[in-house]
């Protein structure tokens, strides 16, 4: 049996000024520091073989954050930029209440939460999940195979795409799933990797 526990970074600066972030490349807030001290604490008792994270700072924070706090800051550590969050192309850096002023609800709801339609020069869901889901196969797999208990520490829209892969999600049903800053999603795996057990921590 195996481990795999997907956790959101904390608050960054730009979640806090309700700014799309994307691949900008942002700090935690002391909250979005505490948050990942939280979720450290909620896992005491896990023990990680391994664990992966994107390449960003907000993620990377948030990790060492966590595994310090759980005196595991020596397990393997891979980071990589195809767990970064969906780039929001020409939305970036544009407050979020500003933009629905100008477009309008729907139209800012289907750029934020729609599968196959992409923010304006930016990722779609639908091509963050094609990176993601090709690393979870090629990296992260073969590590759960092996029945090793894994963390994975990435972004909003990079751990949607990849909880609607894991647990085969509609893209209908994947626009109302929301991540909070911090949250953790821990998964029994058998080995050829079914879930048999999940759970909000
Ligand atoms: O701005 C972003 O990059 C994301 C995650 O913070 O926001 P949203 O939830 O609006 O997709």
């Amino acid at each position: 049996m195996s481990l795999l526990v997907l956790v959101r970074h904390g608050q960054s600066v730009s979640n806090l000024q309700n700014v799309f972030t994307g691949s900008l490349d942002v700090a935690l807030t002391p909250k979005g520091e505490q948050e990942a001290q939280e979720t450290a604490t909620k896992l005491r008792g896990f023990h990680f073989d391994t664990a992966f994270c994107s390449d960003m700072l907000r993620a990377r924070r948030t990790l060492d954050i966590m595994l310090r706090q759980l005196g595991q800051a020596d397990i393997p550590t891979h980071y990589n930029a195809a767990l970064n969050e969906r780039y929001y192309g020409n939305l970036q850096g544009l407050n979020k209440a500003d933009t629905v002023q100008k477009y309008g609800e729907e139209q800012v709801d289907q750029w934020r939460r729609s599968y196959d339609v992409a923010p304006p020069d930016g990722e779609s869901l639908h091509q963050t999940q094609d990176r993601v889901v090709a690393y979870y196969e090629q990296a992260i797999a073969p590590s759960l195979q092996q029945g090793q208990h894994v963390l994975v520490v990435a972004h909003g829209n990079s751990l949607r795409a990849l909880r609607m892969y894991l647990e085969h999600f509609s893209a209908e049903h994947v626009k109302g799933l929301e991540i909070p800053t911090g949250g953790a999603r821990v998964y029994e795996l058998d080995n050829a990797l079914h879930i048999k057990e999940m759970s909000d921590l």
